[in-house]
C-alpha cells in the first residue's frame, strides 16, 4: 500500500480552476478537462469551476447562450463528459453557471450550479436565485440576466467528504440573507462560482467573499472567469478560498488563465472558531424585521 497520504492529518483539499470561456463548447470542454487532470494529480477531494465553464455568449446574439443550454441528461451531452471525468478522476465536481434547458420552457433558461459525486452521480441542482439585471452608467455596467435566464426558488445545501457545502452562483453573492440560510442549513463550505464582471470585481469581489466567510464562519471558494471572452466582456478573475477568519488562503491573479489552485481544509479550525467567537448566538433576530418592506 502506498504511504502517500491525500494530505497532512486527513485535512480535505479543495481546488478550483480559471478559465476564460469562448461561445465554443468543445474548446471550453478541453480548457475543463485539462484542470480536471490538473487538480486529480494534485489529490484535490472536490474541484470547482466557475460559472460559465461550458460555454459564455459571443456578445453579438444576446439569445446564444439560451440556444446553446442543454438537458442536463442530455445523451453525449456536456454533463455527461464532465459526470465521466468525476468517476474517472473519483473526485467530487462542483460545476457552477451551466445554461440548463427548461422542458416546458423553450424560451428561458435555469443558469444551474451542479455538484457532481466522486462516482459521477449528480447530488445537486441549484438553479441561480438571483438574477443579475442592472444598469449602471457611471460605471459601465449593464446586464439583463433576467432576459433569458429564469430565477430558481430553492436554497441548497448538500454533505460531501469535504464538509457539508452551501451552494450559491456569482450575484448571490450580494445577498447576506442568502448566505445566513445556507449557514443555518448546516453549510460549512460557501461555493460561489462566478463570472464578475471586470469592474464590480475590481470594487467589490474579495470583500463580498471576505464577508460572507466572516460573517457565517464558512470556508468560501469562489472559482472565477477572467480576461476577455469576446472584445465586449471582461471578467475580474481572482479566484480565491477564504477561511472563516477572513484568510485568503489561496487566489489566482487576473492574468492568469488556464490554472487552479488548492488548499487544504481543517473544520477543527472552523468549529474553533464558531465555538469562540459565537456570533450566531448572539443574533437578535426578533429586532431585525428584515421582511419589513420600505
Ligand atoms: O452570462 C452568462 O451566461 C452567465 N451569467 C453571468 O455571467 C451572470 C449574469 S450576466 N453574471 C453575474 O452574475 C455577474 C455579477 C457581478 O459581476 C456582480 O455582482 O458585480
Amino acid at each position: 500500500m502506498s504511504t502517500e497520504t491525500t494530505n497532512a492529518n486527513n485535512k480535505k483539499r479543495i481546488g478550483l480552476g480559471q478559465l476564460t470561456s469562448i461561445n465554443n463548447k468543445t474548446v471550453n470542454f478541453e480548457k475543463c478537462k485539462g484542470l480536471i487532470e490538473k487538480a486529480a494529480n494534485s489529490k484535490v477531494d472536490l474541484f470547482c469551476l466557475p460559472e460559465c465553464f461550458a460555454f459564455i455568449g459571443g456578445g453579438v446574439d444576446p439569445m446564444d447562450s439560451r440556444n446553446n443550454a442543454e438537458y442536463i441528461d442530455q445523451p453525449d451531452g456536456t454533463i455527461e463528459k464532465f459526470r465521466d471525468l468525476a468517476k474517472k478522476h473519483s473526485m467530487w465536481l462542483s460545476l457552477g453557471g451551466f445554461h440548463e434547458k427548461i422542458l416546458e420552457e423553450p424560451d428561458q433558461i435555469y443558469n444551474t450550479h451542479l455538484i457532481i459525486d466522486s462516482s459521477g452521480e449528480i447530488v445537486v441542482k441549484y438553479h441561480k436565485m438571483h438574477l443579475f439585471d442592472v444598469d449602471i452608467p457611471s460605471k459601465g455596467v449593464s446586464m439583463n440576466e433576467s432576459k433569458v435566464v429564469k430565477s430558481g426558488d430553492e436554497i441548497m445545501v448538500c454533505k460531501s467528504p469535504v464538509g457539508n457545502l452551501g451552494i450559491s452562483i456569482c450575484y448571490d453573492v450580494r445577498f447576506p440573507e442568502f448566505y445566513l440560510t445556507l449557514r443555518q442549513m448546516g453549510a460549512e463550505i460557501i461555493l460561489v462560482p462566478s463570472a464578475f464582471t471586470y469592474t464590480t470585481g475590481k470594487a467589490h469581489w474579495s470583500t463580498l467573499l471576505r464577508a460572507r466567510a466572516i460573517e457565517n464562519q464558512c470556508y468560501v471558494v469562489a472559482a472565477a472567469q477572467t480576461g476577455n471572452h469576446h472584445p465586449k466582456r471582461k471578467s475580474y478573475g481572482h479566484s480565491l478560498i477564504v477561511d472563516p477568519w477572513g484568510e485568503v488562503l489561496c487566489e489566482i491573479d487576473e492574468n492568469v488563465t488556464d490554472e487552479i489552485a488548492y488548499c487544504d481544509i481543517d473544520l477543527n479550525f472552523l468549529n474553533e472558531i464558531r465555538e469562540n467567537l459565537p456570533v450566531y448566538s448572539h443574533k437578535k433576530y426578533d429586532c431585525y424585521n428584515i421582511n419589513k418592506k420600505k
